[in-house]
């Protein structure tokens, strides 16, 4: 395996969308065919995964069961890590990876209280232990990244957006464990600064993330 796997992560409204789109925009004229941009849950040009994330985020279903939940966002990794990831990095490509594991850990794990090592372990079958080299994590309080979401996103509010606040504390602690716990691969940008800061500092780590030697 030559290529890199990079991944995004970070509470709702933290401004991932936002600060991927101008990454790529650097990136893109660099990188040319290396570059692999995906997502989860879900995938590109990944139909089984794409399916599975219209289910797991459709507000249709309030019904849905927590570990039902966990389990079809494990299943989306699982097609995401065989059909897309690990192919593109046989083909040493750059993949960058909008969500990944941590996401489940953080949300489905702490947010909705299943707890971060039973998820991990589920997700055992989903990733067989593959992890990103590195983490680029939009640092933002949840109370900020919820009230940028509710003042302009009336139009995409998913079914986790509207949970409550305790919610998003839960999801920002987890995600705080992992960082502690793995301080290596993460790069914590504070994303409470404008917007062309946050692009900036990312932009940095990304250079950075690029230069590392790839793990053999
Ligand atoms: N650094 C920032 N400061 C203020 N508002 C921001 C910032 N970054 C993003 N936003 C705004 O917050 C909202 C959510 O951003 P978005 O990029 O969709 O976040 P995410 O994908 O992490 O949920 C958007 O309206 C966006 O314009
Ligand atoms: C990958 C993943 C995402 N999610 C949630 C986090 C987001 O609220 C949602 C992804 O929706 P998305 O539209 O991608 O939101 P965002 O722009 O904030 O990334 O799915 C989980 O709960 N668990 C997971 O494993």
């Amino acid at each position: 395996m030559t290529g890199k796997f990079i991944s995004f992560e970070g509470p709702d409204g933290a401004g991932k969308t936002s600060v991927l789109h101008a990454i790529l925009d650097r990136l893109t004229p660099m990188l040319g065919e290396q570059l692999v941009i995906t997502r989860e849950p879900g995938g590109r040009d990944n139909q089984v995964a794409e399916a599975i994330r219209d289910l797991v985020l459709s507000p249709a279903y309030p019904a849905m069961d927590p570990w039902t939940e966990a389990m079809l966002y494990a299943a989306a990794r699982r097609q995401h890590v065989v059909e897309t990831i690990r192919p593109a990095l046989a083909d040493d490509k750059v993949i960058i990876s909008d969500r990944y594991l941590d996401s489940s850990i953080a949300y489905q794990g702490g947010g909705r209280e299943l707890g971060a090592e039973r998820v991990a372990d589920l997700n055992q079958y989903a990733t067989n232990g593959l992890q990103p080299q590195a983490t680029i994590y939009l640092d933002l309080a949840p109370e900020v990244g919820l009230a940028r979401i509710q003042a302009t996103r009336q139009d995409e509010i998913n079914r986790l957006d509207v949970e409550a606040l305790a919610f998003h504390q839960r999801v920002s602690a987890a995600y705080h464990d992992l960082i502690a716990a793995d301080p290596d691969r993460f790069w914590v940008i504070d994303a409470s600064q404008p917007l062309e800061q946050v692009v900036a500092d990312a932009w940095d780590a990304m250079q950075h993330i690029l230069t590392l030697p790839t793990e053999a």
